[in-house]
């Protein structure tokens, strides 16, 4: 019985928007959207930290990033652009510990990040 949110979210035990799922990855939409365009792609495995991530993971992670490209492109933003994140641990301002790849689109994105 996990206690991981987005484990219950991938499980079907809490709801979400969902917005792209197939086999190994799945995406929904953020509840605090900070941009037009907020969705989180995560691995439906848990992975909790991209430290935690090994060598075997790498298709998994391509595959996040597969989604995203789909999802952003379908979304209409290819050309506009968007922006992935993928933050790790408490400075970087990680809140849900499994691994998850931020699709943020819509506006002007600021650079360095906060
Ligand atoms: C600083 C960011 N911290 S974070 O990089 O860890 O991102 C966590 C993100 O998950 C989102 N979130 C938390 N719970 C849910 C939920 N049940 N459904 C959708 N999004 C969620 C938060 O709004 C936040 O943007």
């Amino acid at each position: 019985m996990t206690t991981c949110i987005f484990c219950k979210i991938a499980e079907g035990q809490i709801p979400a928007e969902v917005v792209y799922e197939d086999d190994q990855v799945m995406a929904f939409r953020d509840l605090n959207p900070q941009a037009p365009l907020h969705v989180l792609v995560i691995p439906r495995r848990h992975i909790a930290t991209i430290n935690d991530l090994e060598p075997d993971d790498a298709e998994l992670v391509g595959r996040m990033y597969l989604a995203a490209k789909k999802i952003a492109g379908d979304a209409g933003f290819a050309t506009r652009g968007y922006r992935t994140v993928m933050n790790c641990n408490s400075e970087a301002g990680q809140s849900v510990y499994h691994i998850h790849l931020h699709v943020l689109a819509g506006r002007a994105m600021q650079w360095p990040p906060g």
